[in-house]
């Protein structure tokens, strides 16, 4: 394991300082310092080109793969500090997962989904596989759903169930922490309301960081809100806090008018 995230809600166990990145010449955002402790949900919210998803991406070297990326500044997760090169950034998304808004499952079965990264980080024990399998299937309430299907292509899941097999698979490789893109935008009414109840439900056993567009939902689930925005082009941390106090007593004008929404 290459983070720990002991003391939990207590400690810092995410951080940024001065944050910076770009995609060749333009700045996608530029120093962002922001913190999460162990065990709570940080909601990244804004509007639509702020540098939501790109801050997320920095976070497990993402960005490693788009090429011209340059990302500046210093990330530490537990102990580690992910941008220093000699971290094996395979390793590291292990310990920090990532969930899209899409749900992205392998167009193979649904045993499959959960077994390939499992065996492709080392995990060959198939009493082992078994035993992970079912646990991270019972922790996003899937297993009663699918245990009889497991052999099944998991593309015939619905949305919901697809994006909780996604969240399973990420769970399997026993992550600290998620990574979550607007990860229930792309389902229904019910299955959003299912898939976030399961985020609220992994607080305190991982750190998690949502971007999410809805603001009711960051209310619900968030400890913590960092609003961004577009200024001078360039996205920039406006204003980050605990959830109440981003609701009921923001700090700065673009909060207040993104909360009313009168902007954003
Ligand atoms: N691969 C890329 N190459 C060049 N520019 C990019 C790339 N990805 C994002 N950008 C630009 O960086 C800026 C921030 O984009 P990003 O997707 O991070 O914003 P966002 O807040 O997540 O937006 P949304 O809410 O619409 O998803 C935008 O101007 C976007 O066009």
């Amino acid at each position: 394991m290459i983070v720990n995230a002991s003391n939990r809600t207590t400690e810092t166990f995410i951080q940024t300082e001065n944050l910076t990145l770009q995609y060749g010449q333009k700045t996608a955002f530029a120093n962002v310092n922001l913190s999460v402790n162990a065990g709570e949900i940080l909601a990244l919210v804004g509007p639509s080109g702020c540098g939501k998803t790109s801050f997320l991406s920095c976070l497990n070297r993402l960005t490693d793969m788009i090429p011209n990326c340059q990302v500046k500044g210093a990330i530490r997760i537990g102990s580690v500090e992910v941008l220093n090169p000699k971290i094996n950034a395979t390793a590291l998304r292990r310990q920090v997962g990532m969930i899209f808004q899409k749900p992205n499952p392998f167009p193979l079965s649904i045993w499959k989904n959960m077994e390939l990264p499992l065996r492709e980080h080392g995990i060959r024990n198939r009493e082992e596989i078994d035993r992970i399998v079912e646990t991270s299937l019972l922790d996003v309430g899937l297993w009663d759903e699918v245990k009889d299907r497991l052999h099944t292509s998991a593309l015939a899941l619905s949305g919901g169930q697809q994006q909780r097999l996604c969240i399973a698979r990420a769970l399997g490789l026993q992550p600290e922490a998620l990574l979550l893109d607007e990860p229930c935008s792309a389902l229904d009414p019910i299955s959003s309301g299912i898939v976030e109840d399961l985020i609220t439900s992994l607080r305190q056993r991982y750190t998690l960081i949502i971007v999410t567009h809805n603001l009711a939902q960051a209310k619900r689930i968030a400890d913590k809100v960092a609003l961004f925005w577009v200024q001078g082009g360039v996205g920039q941390l406006v204003e980050s806090g605990k959830v109440e106090q981003i609701f009921n007593s923001p700090q700065h004008p673009l909060t207040a008018a993104y909360i009313t929404g009168a902007r954003g």
